[in-house]
């Protein structure tokens, strides 16, 4: 049987044969959409009207727009490094605080290269971009983009930069916003890193050294909602700056802390200081020659600081109370009496200068209203009944505190403290007797601190109370 030739000669074309066959197919495909294409241009000039046609175009114009967006406009701040600073010290210019704060937000994940640096004397290690890197940072949902530029040419590394870039809408905020941010981030971890100091005085001068005490919060055994309070108090302080400022009145806050010895007023006073990162003065009246040295003590002291004056109620007895009255007969107790029987040299001074407790109180508002900033001011009392009605008044001291014996929380926080044990099983016993007898947080420290047994030292606590609880009942 004879073979078809078309079909024959169909399966038999070869494949460059074919692509000529599918090009010449394409070009025809082409020629008739532009012939299309072509033929409705030229029906549409035709037929539609010029300001149509106008019209058209600038909406199809404003689509195309809407649908790709231009990109936006893009500004950039650029951050010199201050001549003379160094990679090694942070000279508190606008730079070094760039890149501490860089160094807080840096993701070593999706940086290529990382430098790391410091660590000379202990000092932190501290992670940057390399020059010629960039990374990202949000701020309120705005990205900001940080580029790192080497310094060039004779200038070396005195003329690096840092380059901020953002949309250029952004402008009002990178520089109203962001940028106060930075600053205030920085400082707060500066405050949070720096040493303490405590300073003395001695004449008319302080003498600081540094403050190590390891009260916190966290170690500090009292009420639980005394203590959430106080810090509630601080944190509110802290953020009250403008208040302060509209009202006119001195930023600074003043706590009476009173109770027995041993119930942790020192401890709460350096676990504020510790809380605040600020520094302590420790004043001692007694070593105060008058006005003129009690303002230049003053003046002295640095802001974000705490003005100590330990057990105030003896500082100023009753004959240099308020408007110099005699007020033996106020309820004030026995001993006061004595006090005033015998006045001690600073009394007598006192009077000459004629100072009494509130009028150091205005003196030291008056003064600060001025020129502090951030101060707390803490007064401590074993006997606030001693005290003077004035320093008392509502108002006068923002927060009265009392330190009181150690009840369940308080030794609760004291055994986790010093032997990380949050139950055992003489706490039943503890905590009733706890009910029972009048013992100080520093009692029950020292009898925690006598063995390294936890068992044992609980144990000792058992028997300590139990005794006092049975010579208290003897004693009735
Ligand atoms: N509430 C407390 N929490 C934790 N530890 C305390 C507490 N109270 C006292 N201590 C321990 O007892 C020691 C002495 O306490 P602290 O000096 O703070 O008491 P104080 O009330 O200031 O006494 P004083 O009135 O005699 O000055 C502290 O160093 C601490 O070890």
């Amino acid at each position: 049987m004879a073979a078809d030739p078309s079909s024959s000669s169909a399966v038999a074309m070869p494949p460059i044969a074919k692509a000529v066959d599918a090009y010449r197919k394409a070009v025809a495909t082409a020629a008739t959409a532009t012939a299309y294409v072509v033929l409705a241009r030229g029906m549409a000039r035709e037929l539609l009207p010029h300001d149509l046609r106008a019209a058209a175009s600038w909406a199809a114009s404003l689509l195309r727009t809407r649908l790709e967006p231009l990109p936006a406009e893009r500004r950039t701040l650029v951050i010199k490094r201050a001549s003379g600073s160094s990679h090694h010290h942070d000279d508190g210019g606008l730079y070094d605080e760039a890149r501490q704060y860089l160094a807080t937000r840096i993701d070593p994940h999706s940086m290529r290269r990382l430098c790391l640096s410091g660590g000379v004397y202990g000092a932190k290690k501290v992670l940057s971009m390399e020059h010629g890197d960039s990374m990202t940072d949000v701020f309120e949902g705005v990205r900001f983009t940080w580029a790192s530029v080497a310094g060039e040419g004779r200038h070396g590394p005195s003329s690096e930069s840092l380059e901020l870039s953002f949309d250029a809408e952004h402008t009002d905020m990178a520089l109203g916003r962001y940028v106060p941010f930075i600053t205030a981030t920085v400082e707060e971890a500066r405050r949070h890193d720096r040493e303490l100091v405590i300073f003395m005085n001695e004449g008319s001068h302080w003498h600081g050294i540094e403050h190590h005490h390891p009260a916190t919060f966290d170690t500090l055994a009292m009420d639980p909602q005394l203590k959430r309070s106080v810090i509630a108090d601080l944190d509110r302080f802290l953020k009250r700056r403008d208040y302060y400022r509209r009202i006119g009145k001195a930023w600074k806050r003043g706590y009476l802390l009173y109770g027995p010895p041993g119930t942790g007023k020192s401890s709460l006073v350096a676990a504020i200081a510790n809380y605040l990162r600020f520094n302590l003065y420790d004043l001692d009246l007694s070593e105060v020659r008058g006005n003129t040295a009690l303002q230049r003590l003053l003046n002295g002291m640095s802001n974000r600081s705490i003005l100590v004056i330990e057990d105030i109620d003896c500082c100023f007895s009753a004959a240099t109370r308020e408007d110099g009255k005699d007020q033996a007969g106020d309820g004030a107790s026995d001993d006061s009496s004595e006090e005033e029987n015998t006045p001690d040299p600073w009394d007598t001074q006192q009077q000459q200068h004629n100072i009494t407790l509130s009028g150091l109180l205005n003196f030291i508002d008056g003064l600060w209203s001025t020129s502090g900033e951030e101060r707390i001011i803490v007064f401590t009392t074993n006997y606030k009944d001693r005290l003077d009605p004035a320093l008392l008044r509502p108002g006068r001291m923002d927060m009265h505190v009392y330190m009181g014996y150690c009840g369940w929380e308080a030794f609760k926080t004291l055994a986790h403290n010093y032997f990380l044990v949050d139950d055992h099983p003489t706490f039943p016993a503890i905590q009733e007797l706890l009910s029972a007898v009048e013992v100080t947080p520093a009692e029950v420290s020292e009898m925690l601190l006598r063995s390294e047994d936890a068992d044992a030292a609980l144990q000792g606590v058992v028997k300590f109370l139990g005794e006092k609880k049975q010579a208290t009942g003897e004693g009735n």
